[in-house]
């Protein structure tokens, strides 16, 4: 967590979420601009401010929330958007706090085998790249595997970023079978004393049927050699995808019963609500947040403070 963190790196890290989470908060102004020029919050201004969450991401039953407590606390003083922010904030981290965990390094026998799955251009490859580096960081072994054996770029992008972690990585030839390269990868993490391997998925095959069928082989194969594996299954969302990112949760629900999220692209998007939304309906685990590319833009996350950010609630 960041608290963890020395505190430049803190700081860096609050402002970059700050900055990222920007243009939501900025969208959600926009939406709520004007609902406060003056006067009581009477039933037409309540429905107006709850439209207006609605539209900001934040899910129909936040919203709804959001305008009983209003209603309830009798808020009625014209302008007052800071009290609205800081009611706002309070109940984004009472639906945050609960699936905010960050991904630990826990099982035994190792290695922990870490799927990550999810749709191309999610930011899966980066995703794993920068988990790669956080364990790195944290002293633990780690090993790719370029399980997305159906695009040659998928396995050379991972390669890539393996070489600049500096992580060994289990590769094979395009169009090969990526349960069997999971397996070697086991194999080999094993021997080798590793203590966690993260496996790259395809993102997508010629239909959903072969691509659920592939998931299943691999979670098949990883099963046979520890009932406990693969211990996380890491469904990879793109912010920019707004509502579509819960129609992804359930389709990888149904496909890859999935375990925990990660979201990307939080920054340069006014619609990081849905993470918001994805966690009300879904109460998944949302291991870390993306909000850059490089490799230090991925981190565990204080809800307080992202709750602020999407709010737009200055410290
Ligand atoms: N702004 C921003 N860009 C990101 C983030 N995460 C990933 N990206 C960018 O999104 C693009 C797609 O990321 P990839 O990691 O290649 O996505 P992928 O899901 O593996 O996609 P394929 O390689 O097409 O399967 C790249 O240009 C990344 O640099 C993020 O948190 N913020």
């Amino acid at each position: 967590m960041t608290d963890d963190l020395p505190q430049s790196a803190a700081t860096t890290w609050q402002d970059r979420l700050f900055g990222g989470l920007k243009r939501t908060s900025e969208r959600l102004s926009e939406n709520l601009g004007g609902l406060f020029s003056g006067g009581k919050l009477d039933n037409a201004t309540l429905d107006r401010i709850e439209d207006a969450l609605i539209v900001s991401d934040l899910g129909p039953a936040m919203a709804a929330r959001i305008r009983s407590r209003l209603a309830d606390e009798k808020l009625d003083t014209p302008g007052d958007e800071t009290a609205l922010r800081a009611l706002i904030a309070d109940e984004i981290e009472k639906v945050l706090a609960p699936v905010a965990k960050p991904l630990d390094i826990v099982a035994f026998p190792r290695p922990q085998v870490i799927l990550v799955v999810g749709v191309n251009g999610s930011g899966k490859t980066t995703t794993i790249a920068k988990l790669a580096h956080n364990f790195v960081e944290q002293d633990y072994g780690v090993m790719l595997a370029a399980g997305d054996t159906f695009r040659a770029a998928a396995i050379g992008q991972l390669k890539i970023w393996a070489d600049r972690i500096g992580v060994p990585i289990v590769t094979g030839p395009e169009g090969g079978d990526a349960a069997g390269l999971v397996y070697d990868a086991v194999k080999r993490a094993t021997a080798e004393g590793i203590d966690v391997l993260i496996v790259d998925t395809a993102g997508r095959l010629h239909n959903k049927r072969e691509l659920m069928d592939e998931l299943a082989k691999i979670k098949r194969v990883l099963g046979r050699l520890n009932a406990a594996s693969p211990h996380d299954v890491v469904l990879v969302l793109d912010a920019t995808t707004g509502q579509n990112a819960l129609t992804q949760i359930e389709t990888f629900r149904e496909l890859a019963g999935i375990t925990g999220l990660v979201m990307t692209k939080l920054d340069g998007t006014a619609r990081g609500g849905v993470l918001v939304a994805a966690a009300e309906k879904f109460g998944l685990p949302v291991h870390a947040i993306g909000v850059g590319e490089t490799i230090d833009d991925l981190r565990p996350f204080d809800p307080r403070q992202l709750a602020d950010a999407i709010a737009g609630r200055m410290k």
